[in-house]
């Protein structure tokens, strides 16, 4: 069974397709990074999936269960791109009124235990007025975990955070993630998607683009992989030999001093250079594999 499974799920807005048919399955206890430019249809989808809005067609499930489903929604937690607050409130309150909306109260003691898995255990008892962008991004993520859900998701969790809050809510996530969670995420950010997401899709006006983990992406990308060896000089006798026989194991050679650089089409190779190189005994200080970052991945959509 699937946390997240979709079939051919659209939304128009009048002559604008801006989802259109997306066949989509998330695994239970995927971090799944949702990316795409400005536009994409990102959050569009996320709205259809947590009942924010209704597709225009195509079907979805939640954790098996087709949806919109109240039942199930009570087992999703979700943190809209904007989450409102009630500004009167203290942050505790705040948490306290909402989880015992959720019908799963957390108590005094549950909602300070998320607060401070957020980061704002020193702000519980400041009113929510009175509450910087990033203070209220990470009450948007508490608001979203505080009645436990099995599937949670978080649009740009760590979009306007500094750096070291954003490092403290990707430690949330791997650790909601241990529990078992699955997570849907949107970021524009690309280094935090790299880290910490188990697969990625790309959309692209409506439709996914590329899908798979980073891995696959990476190889779906680009077939070839450069390579520079750092190495102990190669013995005068050997160096024909060992030059012709580089031309045959990959294409754009190039020998500098103590390095080469060479590109293959397969990460086997590198093996077998290295075996070659200890066989005319050359010893390998360094082997650096140029691999496409995410970034160049997704700029080539
Ligand atoms: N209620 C609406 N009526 C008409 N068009 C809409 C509506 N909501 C969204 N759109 C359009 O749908 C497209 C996708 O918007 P959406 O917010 O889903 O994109 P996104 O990928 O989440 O973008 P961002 O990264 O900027 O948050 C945009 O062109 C937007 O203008």
């Amino acid at each position: 069974m699937f946390a997240i499974e979709t079939k051919q799920l659209q939304k128009v807005y009048g002559a604008t397709q801006v989802v259109k048919g997306i066949d989509l399955t998330v695994e239970k206890g995927e971090v799944f990074g949702f990316l795409g430019r400005n536009g994409a249809g990102k959050s569009t989808f996320i709205n259809m999936l947590t009942g924010i809005i209704q597709p225009s067609s195509g079907t979805y499930s939640l954790l098996g269960v087709k949806g919109p489903n109240d039942q199930v929604k009570k087992r999703i937690g979700v943190m809209p791109d904007y989450s409102t607050f009630y500004g009167s409130l203290t942050a505790l309150d705040h948490l306290k009124f909402l989880s015992a909306l959720s019908g799963k109260p957390a108590g005094k003691h549950g909602c300070l235990e998320v607060l401070r898995l957020v980061g704002l255990e020193d702000h519980a008892q400041l009113k929510t007025a009175k509450f910087s962008f990033g203070m209220k991004k990470k009450l948007g993520i508490a608001q979203a975990i505080i009645h436990d859900p099995e599937l949670i998701f978080l649009d740009e969790p760590t979009s306007g955070l500094d750096a070291e809050s954003a490092i403290h809510i990707h430690k949330l996530i791997r650790h909601l993630q241990k529990e078992g969670k699955t997570i849907f995420m949107t970021s524009h950010n690309l280094d935090e998607v790299e880290k910490i997401c188990t697969r990625i899709a790309i959309m692209k006006e409506g439709k996914v683009a590329k899908i798979g983990t980073m891995s696959e992406l990476r190889s779906f990308y680009r077939s070839t992989l450069t390579v520079r060896i750092k190495h102990s000089p190669i013995p005068k006798t050997e160096e024909l030999t060992l030059n012709q026989w580089l031309q045959t194991v990959g294409t754009d050679l190039e020998r500098k001093e103590s390095f080469i650089t060479i590109t293959i089409d397969h990460e086997r190779k590198i093996a077998e250079i290295i075996r070659a190189f200890n066989q005319y005994k050359v010893d390998i200080y360094r082997v650096e594999v140029d691999e496409p970052s995410l970034e160049e991945i997704f700029l080539d959509e």
